[in-house]
């Protein structure tokens, strides 16, 4: 399969290297020198670029009638516009806030642990997520994906990244950044009486570009819009 890198930063070359071994080429470095960008030798395209630049990136490629898979976070403000261009243009689309397995099974045990402890309000929830220095956004799409689980399995109404926040539906996120954190997301429900917590660890970035590789490997002749569930079929 001939690839696109729509990014070529900490995630583009990690995902380069895992591509090539597993056969694939590469058709595209994009970075932020990158003017035009031309799919004529690409079958699917990956993007990691920047919070401004992925819903571009998205745009061109379905333009292009290539099957594009996403990981780039910061700009979900736009994902019901992408799902619509997409639909429109008969395209192929697929977002995950996190691709690594681990982390998507990580999800499955959220929603379980959510819907647990629905009926227990004695137990105050806090997500925090600890990153590198260098992400440029807060909270990270991982959290945010599982704070709106946890909305759609609870009580709880919407998320805040307001420490001081005074409204008990809205779930605290504490975003930490801290030198060379890959990602860590941890789960944290506090009683008077005892916690309960769940921890997601990413040691490297392997992970994440592994799962992105074997997404485009799915995508490449679907029409459509997906997500990690259809790709991964985990609890199925
Ligand atoms: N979903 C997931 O599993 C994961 C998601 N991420 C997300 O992926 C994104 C990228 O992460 P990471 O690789 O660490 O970030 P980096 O900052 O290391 O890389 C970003 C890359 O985007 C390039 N870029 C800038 N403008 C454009 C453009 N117009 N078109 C294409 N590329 C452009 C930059 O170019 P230049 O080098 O010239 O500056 C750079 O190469 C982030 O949003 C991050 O949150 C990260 C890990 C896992
Ligand atoms: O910016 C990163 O590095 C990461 N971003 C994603 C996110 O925002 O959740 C996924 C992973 O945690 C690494």
């Amino acid at each position: 399969m001939r690839i696109a890198l729509l990014g070529y930063g900490k995630m583009g070359k990690i995902i380069e290297r895992v591509a090539l071994e597993r056969g694939h080429s590469i058709s595209i470095k994009a970075d932020s020198k990158t003017t035009t960008l031309d799919f004529s030798k690409t079958d699917v395209a990956i993007d990691f670029s920047l919070p401004s630049t992925a819903v571009s990136n998205i745009t061109s490629s379905i333009n292009a009638n290539v099957p594009v898979i996403s990981g780039t976070t910061g700009w979900l403000d736009k994902y019901d516009d992408i799902v619509e261009h997409c639909n429109r243009k008969n395209g192929a689309f697929l977002y995950a806030s996190n691709f690594s397995l681990g982390v998507n099974i990580f999800f499955e045990v959220n929603r379980v642990l959510a819907s647990l402890i629905a009926n227990y309000p004695d137990y105050k929830l806090n997500i925090e997520e600890i990153h590198h220095t260098q992400k440029l956004d807060a909270p990270s799409g991982t959290a945010i994906s599982l704070a709106e689980d946890i909305i759609k399995n609870s009580n709880y109404k919407n998320w805040t990244l307001d420490e001081d926040e005074d409204d008990s539906d809205a779930i605290k996120i504490e975003a930490k950044r801290i030198v060379d954190v890959p990602g860590t997301h941890i789960i944290n429900y506090n009683s008077e009486v005892d916690a309960i917590e769940i921890k997601h660890t990413a040691h490297n970035r392997e992970g994440f570009a592994l799962g992105a590789v074997i997404a485009a490997e799915w995508i490449a002749n679907k029409k459509g819009v997906f997500n990690m569930k259809d790709v991964l079929k985990i609890n199925e």
